[in-house]
Order: structure tokens, then C-alpha cells, then sequence
């Protein structure tokens, strides 16, 4: 299993260049099962979830043609199931996706329940209830949600903001009969350029990046060609990177539009923050102030940048407190920052970072994605030599970590 070995302390500075959205990405790959006609797709991150998710569409019988770097022209025009299985579905929750949209096509659809992860138990119950509100017949039996019938507009009032339920939820009424109308709709960027990708594709959509999201269904979708938008999770996870190493990095192909509640933390944190329309630069000159952080829906502060921001407060000026109100389980990597020297409490949802002048290197473990990021740059910036295990967590959402980061002064290889 791959390692990666990093050694502490070098400086951080020069340029990176921002891969699209892992989370804009699967939902538009799953997407094409809505037509027969081709989606031309650029700027697709280069992801193990990316590869899971070809897998899966190809399994079914979809056409899939790829540079293998950042172009996949999809084809669903001969689909053979519309069964997605356990074996890949449970190494990746997101292959949920595939529901929606299958069910839409060809009224029917099977897809295994995703099951728990270490952050939560992320159950799908939303997506469950508003395909059942748009007439869906809905059976779980071993393990497998059954999804039957024709599909007809609706309105569904979401009980929480889900961003993969919006997403499902939208694709299957782009085909449904009538209109369907989203309440407590996610806000997400990437719920965004998912919508953005249908209307391309022929869907009447409006209402997207507001709560409350219109659909009005069409009999049929049409091939398109759609770049996917640049990821905010990796570019803030390159500026904390800066914010902690007291760097200097500019980041290119990417969005501040889309992440201002991140900016705006890391300006607290004391980091001088300047962005035009695609790149954002960092310059960061002493140790940053400890911050707070709530973790909510878009546009506040996204749960996915938790993990780092604990991170930041680890190494700060002061006492941060940090609540994570959207997963029940999202401090794992607490206690391997703790094993670095780091002084953490944790009651319930809420942990209390008092900073410490340096982290010192060890062997850790990385127990998800977001979590292997923070060890990662804890490990750039501590003393002596870190050891992140289990870095397969890494693969799915960041592309060629190790070597971005190499290329701006950080000293990480990967070991089997
Ligand atoms: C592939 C993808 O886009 N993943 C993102 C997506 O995950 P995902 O879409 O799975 O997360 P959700 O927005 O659905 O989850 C938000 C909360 O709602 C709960 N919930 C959700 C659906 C449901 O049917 N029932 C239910 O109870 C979840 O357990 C969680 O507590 O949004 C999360 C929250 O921004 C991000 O951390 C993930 O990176
Ligand atoms: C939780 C995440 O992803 P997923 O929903 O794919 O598990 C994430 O991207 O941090």
C-alpha cells in the first residue's frame, strides 16, 4: 500500500495549477446516462473517483473515450444494465448518482445503498423521498435500492441541504413529466455547473445556486460539451499549505467567486489574499491567528475544508474552536495531529485548537480524504520526517498531490 514520506520545513512558494472539481465532475459523468448523445467533457480531474466512476458508467454499457488526462467524451446510447453493484458502489458513495438519471431514461434502476463511511452514516433517504414524490415505486431489498416507474414532476421540500440528493434529484426531473420544483435545494458550486452542463445539454432548468431549483421536464436531452468548474477544496487546501509553511503560492485555474467564506478565514488568519477571474495568490509573512469555523451548506464555510483549516489552528497564535454541524464524525484526523504535537479537545461537534510554536514529524494515518490532506501539510511543516499511511483516501479527491507540492519547495515522496 502507497506511502507517502515527507520531510518538514522546506519553503513553500511558486505556482500550481488547479484541477477541475472532483465533485463537479461525477455527478456530469453520471449525467451522460440522461441522453444518448455525446458529452464532451474538459478539465475532468485526474482521480481514482473519476476512474470508479468509468468503471461503473462502462459496466453499464456506456461508451467512454478518454485522452486519459483531462478529456472523456461519453456515449450512452447502448446501455446494457441498469444495475450499479455493490463492488464499486461501495468504494465510492457517490455512484449513488446513477439513480436519478437512470431511473429518468428507462424507468427503471438498481443501485446498491452506498452503506456508511468513516465521516458518517450519510444515509439517502432524500433521495429516496423525492424520487418517490416524482412517482418512483421504491423497494430496498438485499441491500439494493429497486427504483421503478415513469417519472413525473413535483414538488419536493427537502428535510435537510443535501448536495448529492439535490444533484439526483435534478437529473431525474430534467426527463420527468411537468414540472419539479426543489426547495432547500443545495447551493453548491458544483449542483451549479451540474445545471449548467443539463441546460447545455437541453434541460430547462432555473433557479440553480438559489434554495428553491425549477425543472421543467423535456422528453429528451441532447449530447453537449462542458468544462468542468476549477475545485475549491483543492485550492483552499493549497492555501492553507501557504497560510502554515508562512508562504508564498499563486494559484492558477481556479475561482474566488466560489469560495469566499474560505478567503475571508484565511484573511482573519492574517494572510494577505489578492484573486483576479481565474487565479488566486497568497502571501502569507508570519504565523497565522487562530480562527473560528462553523462548518454549513454553501456559501458558508464547507465541511470539506475543516480538516485543513484544524490544521492551520494547530500551528496558530491563540485557541480556535471548530464545529462541524454536517457530518457526525469529522475529526478523525484529531488525534493523528495530536500524535504530532498537537493540542486539540474534542467534545461532540466541537473541538478547541490551542496552536503550538511546531508540529513534530510521525507516523500517521490517514482515515479520509480531506483528513490525508491536513496530515500531509501538518507533515510539510513539522519537524524531522512524517509518514502518511493509507494515502489511497488521498487519490480519490486530489490530483498528483505529491507532485504539486514538490513543485513548490515541499519535500514529499511516495513509498510502497
Ligand atoms: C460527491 C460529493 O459531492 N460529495 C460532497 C457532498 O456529499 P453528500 O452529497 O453525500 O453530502 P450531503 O450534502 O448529502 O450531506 C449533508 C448531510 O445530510 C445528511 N443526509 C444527506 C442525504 C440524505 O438523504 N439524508 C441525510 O441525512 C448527511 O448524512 C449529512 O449529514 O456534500 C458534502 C457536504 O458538503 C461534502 O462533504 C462532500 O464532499
Ligand atoms: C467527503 C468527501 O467526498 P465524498 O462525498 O466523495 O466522500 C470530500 O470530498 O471531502
Amino acid at each position: 500500500m502507497d506511502k507517502l514520506k515527507i520531510t518538514g520545513g522546506t519553503p513553500l512558494a511558486g505556482e500550481i495549477s488547479i484541477s477541475g472539481a472532483k465533485n463537479a465532475a461525477l455527478p456530469i459523468l453520471c449525467a451522460s446516462l440522461l441522453t444518448a448523445g455525446t458529452l464532451r467533457l474538459t478539465n475532468v480531474p485526474q482521480l481514482a473517483d473519476v476512474k470508479t466512476t468509468q468503471k461503473l458508467l462502462q459496466g453499464m454499457g456506456v461508451r467512454v473515450m478518454t485522452d486519459n488526462v483531462h478529456e472523456y467524451e461519453i456515449t450512452a446510447n447502448e446501455v446494457t444494465t441498469l444495475i450499479a453493484p455493490y463492488e464499486l458502489v461501495k468504494t465510492m458513495r457517490a455512484s449513488i448518482l446513477v439513480l436519478g438519471p437512470t431511473l429518468a431514461r428507462f424507468g427503471e434502476a438498481q443501485v446498491s445503498l452506498p452503506g456508511g463511511c468513516a465521516i458518517g452514516a450519510r444515509p439517502v433517504d432524500q433521495h429516496i423521498k423525492g424520487l418517490q414524490a416524482m412517482g418512483a415505486e421504491i423497494v430496498i431489498e438485499h441491500g439494493y435500492v429497486k427504483a421503478t416507474g415513469k417519472l413525473k414532476g413535483a414538488r419536493i421540500v427537502c428535510d435537510m441541504v443535501t448536495v448529492t440528493g439535490t444533484e439526483n434529484l435534478l437529473m431525474a426531473a430534467t426527463l420527468a413529466d411537468g414540472i419539479t420544483i426543489i426547495e432547500n435545494a443545495a447551493r453548491e458550486p458544483e449542483v451549479v455547473d451540474l445545471a449548467d452542463c443539463l441546460i447545455k445539454m437541453g434541460a430547462k432548468i432555473s433557479g440553480h445556486g438559489t434554495d428553491t431549483i425549477t425543472i421543467e421536464g423535456v422528453a429528451e436531452l441532447h449530447g453537449a460539451e462542458h468544462a468542468i468548474v476549477p475545485d475549491r477544496i483543492e485550492t483552499g487546501t493549497f492555501l492553507i499549505a501557504a497560510a502554515v509553511a508562512q508562504g508564498k503560492l499563486v494559484l492558477r485555474n481556479t475561482r474566488a467567486d466560489i469560495m469566499e467564506a474560505v478567503l475571508e478565514k484565511l484573511r482573519e488568519a492574517g494572510a494577505y489574499i489578492e484573486a483576479g477571474d481565474d487565479w488566486i495568490a497568497i502571501d502569507m509573512k508570519q504565523r497565522p491567528k487562530a480562527v473560528n469555523i462553523r462548518t454549513m451548506p454553501y456559501p458558508a464555510f464547507p465541511t470539506d475544508m475543516q480538516a485543513q483549516f484544524m490544521l492551520l489552528n494547530c500551528v496558530a497564535e491563540g485557541t480556535g474552536v471548530i464545529t462541524e454541524t454536517i457530518f457526525e464524525n469529522r475529526f478523525m484526523h484529531a488525534p493523528e495531529l495530536i500524535r504530532m504535537g498537537a493540542k486539540i479537545n474534542t467534545e461532540g461537534n466541537t473541538a478547541i485548537v490551542t496552536g503550538v510554536e511546531k508540529l513534530e514529524g510521525a507516523t500517521v494515518m490517514a482515515t479520509d480524504l480531506r483528513a490525508s490532506a491536513s496530515l500531509v501539510i501538518a507533515g510539510m511543516i513539522a519537524s524531522g520526517e512524517t509518514i502518511v499511511d493509507r494515502i489511497y483516501h488521498l487519490d480519490r479527491g486530489y490530483e498528483h498531490i505529491e507532485r504539486k507540492l514538490s513543485a513548490v519547495g515541499a519535500q514529499i515522496e511516495r513509498i510502497s
